[in-house]
């Protein structure tokens, strides 16, 4: 697992630390790790000595890491330039290594660099780039080095542009390669669009985390979380002890709904399925081992309920959503059962002691919260999480799940892939089945989106993707998850 924090408390941290440590000693780390990380890229791309290197630098520290990066390489025989952004204000002692180091600074941009530092603006930043910055920032891609190769950039600490605590890109923003960042992960590594403009991220030990006392902003899972809460049965195992998901989806309008759900809930951990809703007996012929019923209130003991994509919106749909929303079970409500909430007429309804996931997408998140996500997709979904009590799993390239508790999950294998009809049916039921084979809410909703993703590269991989595809790739991906 990895986690991030905002600015504020990395800014605490490093205080704490400044009063321990002499003089720029934080800098001269930071800045060591980022030379070490350039010398790799430069190595890898034709060596280091008579390369050329361009450093854009900004008027804070970041251009101080910047400048001491860019005299480490120029030691070691690169061509080392620096374009500085406020001449008037640039980081002196910076400066004067690089200058003492055989690098010198340049008016504007050059014709050719191997490798650029991105120091413009760290975790400093105020608002998108200013003007100069980003007339600079937008030819960057035009920048070609040895053989005609584009470029590699090398993002210092953030790439310039992004919210660093939200993970917005307001405006023009650099987009790294490589992003080396100092001390801990900040939001913009790990959620929206910033997220992408990073390319690797990679982090330099600067000695904040022994000091870095606040709470994480975001924890991002990785396949060891997910393998460790994976429910596995065992050798007292029965289909009832392993769990059993209810899936109330789809209808005989919708029944593709049904069949995805239930496609998705079969690669789970559950012993079994049972399915409640009008579309039944199409269920049944696909899908031989699921005892299906034609409503909720006829269905068996399950343990969890998913409830909502093709449901419809009309009284039919209502009952359904009433029926499993009177369970104490955990309930998964995604889709139409989204859209049903919307009208108040289930207030009663949500005042119940379930555990209660919803899985908007931005377009039914607006109609919950009655705005979308917006910039701060962390800050929209722990509000409407703490609003309606419930675990929300705000779905897009970044996934986020939060908890009404404040705690907040990125899920790092999101993939375009799975920007296809049907794909949040498989989701819906994967997340169902991990809530009834015993995992807590949260965690079911951060494994299903992690398997869910992985599933979504896996399918790409062969072609075209559908969402049976991912629903079929989802068993080989839990196999490799979790090593059954
Ligand atoms: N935290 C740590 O533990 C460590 C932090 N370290 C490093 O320090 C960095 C933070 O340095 P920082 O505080 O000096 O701020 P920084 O990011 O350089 O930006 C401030 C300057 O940018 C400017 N500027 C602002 N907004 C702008 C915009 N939108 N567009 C353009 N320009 C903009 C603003 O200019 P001004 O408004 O003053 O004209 C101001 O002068 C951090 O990211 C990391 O690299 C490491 O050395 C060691 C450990
Ligand atoms: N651009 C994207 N990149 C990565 N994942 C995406 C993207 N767009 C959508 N997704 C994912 O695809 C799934 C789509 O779910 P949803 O919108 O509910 O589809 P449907 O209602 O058709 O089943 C979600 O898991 C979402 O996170």
């Amino acid at each position: 697992m990895r986690q991030a924090w905002r600015v504020a408390d990395v800014r605490a941290a490093e205080r704490t630390l400044l009063e321990r440590l002499p003089d720029g000693t934080l800098m001269q780390r930071a800045a060591a790790g980022l030379a070490r990380r350039c010398a790799l890229l430069l190595e890898d791309a034709g060596g280091v000595y008579g390369a050329r290197v361009l450093l854009l630098v900004g008027s804070g520290d970041n251009g101080g890491d910047t400048l001491f990066a860019g005299a480490a390489l120029a030691r070691r025989g690169a061509q080392v330039r620096a374009l500085l952004m406020r001449p008037d204000r640039v980081h002196l002692a910076g400066l004067r290594a690089l200058r003492a180091a055989g690098g010198f600074t340049v008016r504007d941009l050059p014709d050719h660099a191997d490798l650029v530092l991105d120091g413009i603006v760290g975790i400093g930043a105020s608002g998108g780039l200013r003007r100069e910055a980003a007339v600079v920032v937008e030819r960057l891609s035009h920048l070609r080095g040895r053989d005609g190769r584009r470029a590699v950039v090398v993002a210092v600490d953030v790439p310039s542009g992004v919210a660093v605590d939200t993970g917005d890109v307001p405006g023009d923003a650099v987009t790294a390669d490589v992003t080396v960042t100092f001390g801990c992960l900040k939001p913009a590594h790990v959620v929206g669009p910033a997220a992408v403009r990073c390319g690797q991220v990679e982090l330099v030990d600067i000695g904040l985390g022994p000091v870095l006392r606040a709470d994480p902003a975001i924890s991002v899972p990785d396949a060891a979380d997910v393998a460790e809460w994976w429910p596995h049965a065992g050798p007292a195992s029965d289909k009832y002890t392993r769990g059993v998901v209810g899936i109330a989806t789809g209808s005989a309008t919708y029944p593709g709904a049904a069949l995805l759900g239930v496609s998705g809930a079969l690669a789970g951990p559950t012993g079994m399925i049972r399915y409640a809703g009008s579309a039944h007996e199409e269920v049944v012929r696909a899908h031989p081992s699921v005892v299906t019923v034609p409503r909720v209130a006829d269905a068996g003991r399950v343990q969890a309920w998913v409830c909502g994509s093709g449901l419809g919106t009309d009284g039919e749909a209502r009952t359904t959503l009433r029926s499993v929303l009177a369970t104490s079970l955990p309930v998964v409500l995604d889709a139409d059962a989204l859209t049903l909430l919307v009208d108040g007429k289930h207030a009663d309804d949500l005042r119940r002691n379930g555990p209660l996931v919803i899985t908007p997408h931005d377009g039914e998140f607006k109609r919950l919260a009655g705005e979308a996500p917006g910039t701060d997709r962390v800050g929209a979904a722990l509000k409407l999480a703490s609003w309606m009590n419930a675990v929300v799993l705000l779905k897009g390239d970044r996934t986020i799940v939060a908890t009404p508790g404040g705690e907040v999950w990125a899920n790092p294998t999101g993939t375009s892939a799975l920007a296809t009809a049907g794909s949040g049916d498989v989701l819906a039921g994967l997340l169902g089945s991990l809530l009834a084979g015993g995992l807590a809410p949260e965690r079911a909703a951060v494994a299903a989106a992690y398997a869910h993703g992985l599933a979504g590269r896996r399918a790409a991989a062969d072609g075209p993707v559908a969402a049976p595809d991912i629903a079929a790739a989802l068993r080989y991906t839990v196999r490799d998850l979790t090593g059954r």
